[in-house]
């Protein structure tokens, strides 16, 4: 996060000096901006860096406890300088937050500057090769060049000048980054999947008839039901992160040339499908160590590694649910835009024909389910803005209203996102293989109506609630999905395989590509330090004594 906020916060000036020095290595550093009190109300940060005119420095401090920055990566041990976002005062005015570069270390010795106190903040649930730290000044000034003056700058005499057309240009870094963790996802749920999926072929478990073999595990239905779901949705992510890349880059061209009008369905979309991502890849990477038995539990399975690493990814760079409330304020002005009669931006335009009043038709097809998905993104949201309204007559303020409406904002936002990300699965499907073998196709298309088919059957109350969607259509939809299961079966293996993951990149003992499962498993078992010596020492001190009646 470093680099991409000296691109993106830097003057040109500016970036010629510290550029060169960050992607050489001279310098390392980190970005701190959470605080032991605040991570998601950036507002609320308490850091402050007050000018001084005389001096033409910043005074940073860190005026209480929970002011102290927490959690930045590598802040604690490795770093020499960061990206402090702080308060800024000049003039006795303060301007909110602004970010500055700030050495916190000497660069031959290492040790902290007078002024500046840093460590790490201690054992995570995962990450726990990365020093995250924490940071607190003590009147610790730093020059005022230091600011970073592409979006604001304060002048030698203190004068503050606004330069940047949108308000929140300076959390582009956070955007860049929500959109790169969306590409995360997909590589981190397609290791699991292959791990999983590659093990489900070689674990053997259960004869359902008393004469036959036993079966490979990935021939039963509940487990091809949680496995091959999992490969849909790193499909799925893996083509949408492609095309979020895509609107990213195009709206930073725009807002090269000054505009800025596209940035808010950009910031809607990469919080949603950041957040949305990040889930649902931590949550079926948890299924694919459900779907290893116990094995999956064992470290060497690789799976609660990935699992640590990426769950943490739901609450960084913008925890889930807050994320899904900025897509919400985005939609509800969407609808107010259709009940005005004004045009729509590309991703909501499905709103506009969505507010009939009636049910819609139900249609199993893939575009009728996405319709459906629509639909229902669309009912929702008008649920939600009627409550929101209700409310309002009651006499409540905007905030309050809001407040008790965000458990259905956060529905309308979820179920808007999981229309997008469908749609664009489908048309990247469609693009990529307008050349691909008939076979590539097919198996590409099991997949995508494995994901489509899936949450139909994830959202039956609600799509009884929105569409004319009736019992028997729901029972045919269980049988098409569970057929479509075993098309897939034969493929499986060959599909995960397609992912090209080395051995080296899994880091697994179920999922390497020989299928060595057993012997891997013990291998990794005699690294085990207890397996140093027959007889632990622990067994002298402790257990004999205990044993005899001597403890
Ligand atoms: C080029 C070299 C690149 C090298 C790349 C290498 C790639 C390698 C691959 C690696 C892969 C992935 C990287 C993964 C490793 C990264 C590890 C990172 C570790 C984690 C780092 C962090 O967590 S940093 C801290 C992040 N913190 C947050 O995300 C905080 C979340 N909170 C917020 O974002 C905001 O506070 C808020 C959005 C919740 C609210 O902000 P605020 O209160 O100020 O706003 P309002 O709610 O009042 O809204 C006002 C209006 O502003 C709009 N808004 C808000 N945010 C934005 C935005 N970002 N952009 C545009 N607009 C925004 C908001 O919608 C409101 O609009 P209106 O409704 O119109 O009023
Ligand atoms: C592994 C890891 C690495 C990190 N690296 C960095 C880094 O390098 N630099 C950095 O600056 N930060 C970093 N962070 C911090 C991270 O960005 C924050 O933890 C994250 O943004 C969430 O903020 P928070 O911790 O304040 O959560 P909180 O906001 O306190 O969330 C707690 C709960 O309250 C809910 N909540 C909060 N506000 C609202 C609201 N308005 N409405 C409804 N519910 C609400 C949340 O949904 C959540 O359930 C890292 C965090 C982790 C876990």
């Amino acid at each position: 996060m470093f680099v991409p906020t000296l691109m993106g916060q830097c003057t040109p000036e500016q970036q010629a000096y510290w550029l060169p020095r960050a992607l050489d290595m001279q310098i390392i550093g980190t970005y701190a901006q959470t605080e032991l009190g605040h991570g998601t109300f950036i507002r609320g940060l308490e850091t402050t860096a007050t000018y001084d005119p005389e001096t033409e420095t910043f005074v940073m401090n860190s005026p209480t406890l929970t002011s102290y920055k927490w959690w930045a990566g590598g802040l604690a041990k490795t770093v020499n300088y960061c990206i402090v976002v702080a308060q800024l005062y000049t003039k006795g005015v303060c301007h909110g937050t602004h970010p500055f570069i700030v050495q916190i270390r000497d660069e031959e010795t290492h040790m902290p500057r007078p002024g500046v106190k840093v460590g790490d903040i201690g054992p995570k649930l995962g990450f726990n090769t990365a020093d995250n730290g924490y940071l607190g000044f003590d009147n610790y000034r730093i020059p005022r060049d230091n600011m970073m003056m592409k979006n604001a700058q304060v002048l030698k005499d203190g004068t503050y000048v606004k330069v940047a057309r949108h308000g929140k240009a300076t959390y582009g870094t956070m955007v860049f980054v929500r959109v790169l963790l969306v590409n995360e996802a997909a590589f981190n749920l397609a290791k699991a999947c292959t791990i999983a999926v590659r093990y489900s072929a070689i674990r053997r478990q259960c004869s359902p008839d008393s004469e036959g073999s036993e079966l490979q595990v990935l021939d039963y239905s509940t487990q091809q039901h949680k496995l091959f779901i999992c490969i849909a949705t790193a499909h799925a992510l893996q083509l949408n992160s492609t095309w979020l890349w895509k609107t990213f880059s195009d709206t930073l061209a725009a807002i090269k040339q000054g505009n800025v009008d596209t940035l808010p369905e950009l910031h809607a979309l990469s919080s949603c499908l950041k957040a949305l991502s990040t889930a649902d890849a931590a949550s079926l990477i948890e299924q694919c160590r459900h779907a290893c038995g116990g094995h999956g539990y064992m470290m060497s399975s690789g799976l609660p590694y990935l699992y640590a690493f990426v769950t943490a990814t739901r609450t960084y760079e913008g925890d889930y649910t807050i994320l899904l409330l900025q897509t919400a304020r985005f939609l509800v002005k969407a609808y107010e835009q259709v009940e005005a009669g004004k045009p729509l931006t590309p991703t909501v335009s499905y709103l506009s024909q969505a507010f009939t009043g009636k049910k819609l038709p139900w249609d199993s097809s893939p575009d009728g389910i996405i319709r459906a998905f629509q639909a229902l993104a669309a009912g929702k949201l008008s649920s939600t803005v009627k409550s929101l309204r209700k409310r309002l007559e009651s006499g409540l303020s905007y905030e309050q209203a809001w407040e008790l409406s965000t458990i259905q904002l956060n529905g309308a936002a979820e179920a808007h996102c999981r229309a997008v990300m469908s749609q664009n699965y489908k048309s990247e499907i469609e693009r990529l293989t307008v050349n691909s073998s008939p076979n590539v196709k097919l198996v590409l298309q099991q997949l995508y109506k494995v994901y489509l088919y899936y949450w139909a059957l994830e959202r039956t109350g609600d799509l009884l609630l929105y569409t004319s969607i009736s019992e028997s259509d729901i029972f045919e939809l269980q049988l098409r999905y569970e057929g479509l299961l075993k098309e897939i079966r034969p493929n499986a293996v060959g599909i995960v395989d397609a992912f090209d993951l080395r051995d080296e990149v899994l880091h697994s003992a179920l999922g390497s590509y020989d299928g060595n499962v057993y012997e891997r498993l013990m291998a990794e078992a005699q690294k085990s330090p207890l397996n140093a010596e027959p007889v632990n020492q622990t067994f002298h001190t402790y257990l004999k004594p205990m044993m005899k009646g001597k403890l």
